[in-house]
């Protein structure tokens, strides 16, 4: 009997060698071909600028440049001048917010410039278009892709400002506030000019939203302000401020808003002095004063004739409602109306020169008018919008809603650049890293099997007596 040749056979070799190159194969596919993008075009960027009534707000959006789907994240806020401040200066409206757009520029990378979008909405008192066709003029001279400066509608505004089903949304700005929700009770059949329809991720959404032009925060205090001076008193106790808190105004500087037309006193002195009272009562009272209850020709209303279906589900408080109750520590809701009460009647209360010494970091202007906002947030969502003990519990005070910044800023954009998905998305595509791990898997067990069977093959071919011929 003669002893088995040693040498491999060329189906064992051929076996192996399959097995290698699959490997191979596999593994230079895996990670060579599908290599993630280099870093600085991974994301995509989009620029938004909010032109507010008091202030101008930037905001950098960053989102993975495969999935237009996946949008939404804020990387960078940046706060700039107003630029309604500049009516009388076009030009230096441009220029104000050019530092803001230098910082933009250094966030997005700059291989990125040319394609981010670069819009500009401006809201509520910011109808100023003289300042805005200048302001176009100077963002044209950025290296992005400026799509426009407009002015949103309020609809728009509150609108873009929501973003879960089932969560409504609470905007209060210095000029105007808008109260977004979805109702079962609302169709628009009873007030279409409250209606704004969606088609998301495949199912549509009937939203009512209202803008209340003049009952933001600094509007609405306006108003106050102009119910005392209407006889063109030389001196105003008003109960929404501290006491020994004393100013003196202007009453042209007063009366020189849209919201005031026609309110002015035909022959007022110059100014008038302000002194604080700090009265929550009285200054609750002075604040209803500027809401009408009395008309309504729906079958409800919020205030000024103005139709709003009853409340439904929870909301998202943001802008104004959280700088105001963020500092007075209000923005815990689950606290009872009656207790948020308690506590603004004290922080009214309080004497100007000691809350001057117990605050000496924040700004004299915000910290003068948060007992007049404490009181006004209180009565709008009470008596304005018919929040009760019940359902104040409903409110959520955020500063961001999924990790955005809250605000209308990213609706907007990816309304205008249409990544607002109208239907249900497909099954999400394998993340990069789950791709290159099914692939090395695949690989590494395909190549396994082979060896494994190349082995047998080898195995039974040594063992196998063999025939002598
Ligand atoms: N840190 C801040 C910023 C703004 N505010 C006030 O919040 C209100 C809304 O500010 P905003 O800039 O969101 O208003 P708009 O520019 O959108 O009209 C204004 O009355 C500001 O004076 C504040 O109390 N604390
Ligand atoms: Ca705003």
């Amino acid at each position: 009997m003669k002893e088995a040749s040693p040498g491999y056979r060329p189906v064992t070799v051929f076996v192996a060698g399959i097995a290698v190159i699959a490997l191979v194969a596999l593994v230079t596919v895996a990670v060579v071909q599908n290599k993630p993008l280099p870093k600085s075009t991974r994301y995509r960027y989009g620029i938004v600028l909010d032109a507010g009534s008091s202030h101008t707000a930037l905001y950098v959006y960053k989102w993975p440049a495969e999935k237009d789907n996946n949008t939404g994240r804020v990387t960078q806020t940046e706060s700039c001048p107003g630029i309604s401040s500049y009516a009388s200066n076009p030009q230096g409206a441009g220029d104000s917010l050019r530092e803001c757009m230098l910082k933009a520029a250094k966030w997005v990378p700059s291989s990125r410039h040319g394609e981010t979008p670069l819009y500009l909405g401006a809201t509520a008192g910011m109808r100023l278009l003289n300042v805005l066709s200048a302001v176009e003029g100077a963002l044209h001279s950025y290296p992005f892709s400026f799509r426009g400066a407009r002015i949103l509608s309020g609809p728009e505004e509150g609108s873009f400002g929501w973003g879960q089903a089932t969560t409504g949304a609470l905007d209060l700005g210095g000029a105007s506030t808008q109260i977004s929700f979805v109702s079962a009770h609302f169709n628009g059949s009873q007030s279409p000019g409250n209606l704004m329809t969606f088609r998301l991720y495949g199912n549509d959404y009937d939203l009512y939203t209202h803008s209340f032009l003049c009952y933001g925060k600094d509007q609405a205090l306006r108003q106050t302000l102009a119910r005392q001076t209407q006889s063109g008193q030389s001196s105003v106790s008003d109960p929404c401020f501290h006491p020994g808190y004393i100013r003196v105004r202007e009453y042209s500087d007063l009366y020189n808003t849209p919201c005031l037309a026609d309110l002015a006193p035909r022959t007022p002195p110059t100014n008038f002095t302000l002194l604080g009272t700090g009265n929550f009562q009285g200054c609750q009272e002075l604040i209803k004063s500027i809401f009408n209850f009395t008309q309504c020709r729906y079958s409800r209303c919020s205030f000024n004739g103005v139709y709003q279906p009853q409340l439904q589900g929870s909301f998202e408080a943001f802008s104004a409602y959280n700088y105001v109750l963020d500092f007075l520590n209000l923005t815990d809701t689950s606290v009872s109306l009656e207790d948020v009460k308690a506590r603004l009647r004290e922080y009214c209360a309080t004497p100007w020169s000691l809350l001057q010494k117990q605050h000496p970091t924040t700004k004299r202007k915000y910290l003068a008018e948060y007992c007049f906002g404490g009181t006004y947030i209180l009565t709008l969502l009470t008596e304005g919008f018919n929040f009760t003990a019940d359902t104040y519990k409903d409110i959520t005070v955020v500063r961001q809603i999924k990790g955005s910044d809250a605000g209308w800023t990213l609706g907007y954009m990816l309304n205008l650049t249409n990544m607002i998905p109208a239907e249900a998305q497909d099954t999400p595509p394998l993340p990069y890293a789950g791709y290159v791990s099914v692939m090395v898997v695949t690989a590494v067990v395909l190549a396994l099997i082979l060896l494994f069977l190349a082995y047998r093959l080898q195995r039974t071919h040594c063992s196998k007596p063999h025939k002598i011929v």
